[in-house]
């Protein structure tokens, strides 16, 4: 479902990703590591936001270099940062998701808006909105097109603690037959979630 293959990037003369390799099947699994060491830029690769320098990433049997939107329709990246246009609203936002992943937004994706306690902020400028209902609001967007590979980089970071069990819960769910493959330095999240953990160090080729 998630396949990749020789990996590599460089910043300069600095290589963060080092012949990567690796094959996921559904379920969930927390990447980890030291700060820096490449966590987001591996993500960032996976969601095809950064093309590798060489290797290839799969996603369904999509090769991301070769059939880029047959790929990015599987999957579902949602980073760290809350890269939302200001202006728009939380609705204008997951219809313009959807939109872009050629879908509708269905009952199972409106049922995460609510999980979420979401509701009472679609109508709110996304820029008026705390950081947390944010992070929340693209959280819930991950779900859109029913994807079976979600990439989400500290997903738990800013969430309130009934927001984080929700998370916990909406991704062990999704991870019964999808890859959930999320960058955390939450112990206990991961536990929650039974992620499998991976060691970002032992994906490089040289370790
Ligand atoms: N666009 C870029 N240009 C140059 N260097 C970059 C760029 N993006 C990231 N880096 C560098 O690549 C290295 C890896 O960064 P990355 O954000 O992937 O680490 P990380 O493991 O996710 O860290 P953290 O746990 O702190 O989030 C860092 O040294 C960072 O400064």
């Amino acid at each position: 479902m998630l396949r990749v293959e020789q990996v590599c990037k460089s910043y300069g003369s600095r290589q963060i990703l080092r012949s990567i390799n690796l094959a996921c099947a559904p379920g969930a699994y927390m990447l980890r590591g030291p700060n820096g060491i490449g966590k987001s830029t591996l993500l960032r690769v996976l969601a095809g936001v950064t093309p590798p320098d060489s290797g290839a990433v799969w996603i369904d049997n999509h090769a991301l270099h070769e059939q880029p939107v047959e790929a990015k329709l599987r999957l579902a990246y949602a980073p760290d940062e809350c890269p939302i246009y200001p202006f728009i609203t939380g609705s204008e936002l997951l219809a313009f998701v959807a939109h872009a992943k050629r879908c509708q937004l269905t009952p199972q994706v409106r049922a995460v808006v609510e999980r979420f306690g979401l509701d009472g902020h679609l109508a709110t400028r996304c820029g008026d909105m705390s950081l947390g209902t944010q992070k929340k609001l693209m959280l819930a967007a991950a779900w859109i097109g029913d994807p079976s590979v979600l990439l989400l980089d500290e997903p738990s970071n800013g969430l309130d603690l009934d927001a984080h069990a929700v998370l916990v819960d909406l991704l062990r769910e999704k991870s019964a037959n999808a890859v959930v493959f999320v960058s955390s330095h939450d112990q206990a999240f991961a536990q929650a979630v039974g992620a499998q953990v991976v060691a970002f160090e032992s994906l490089q080729a040289d370790r």
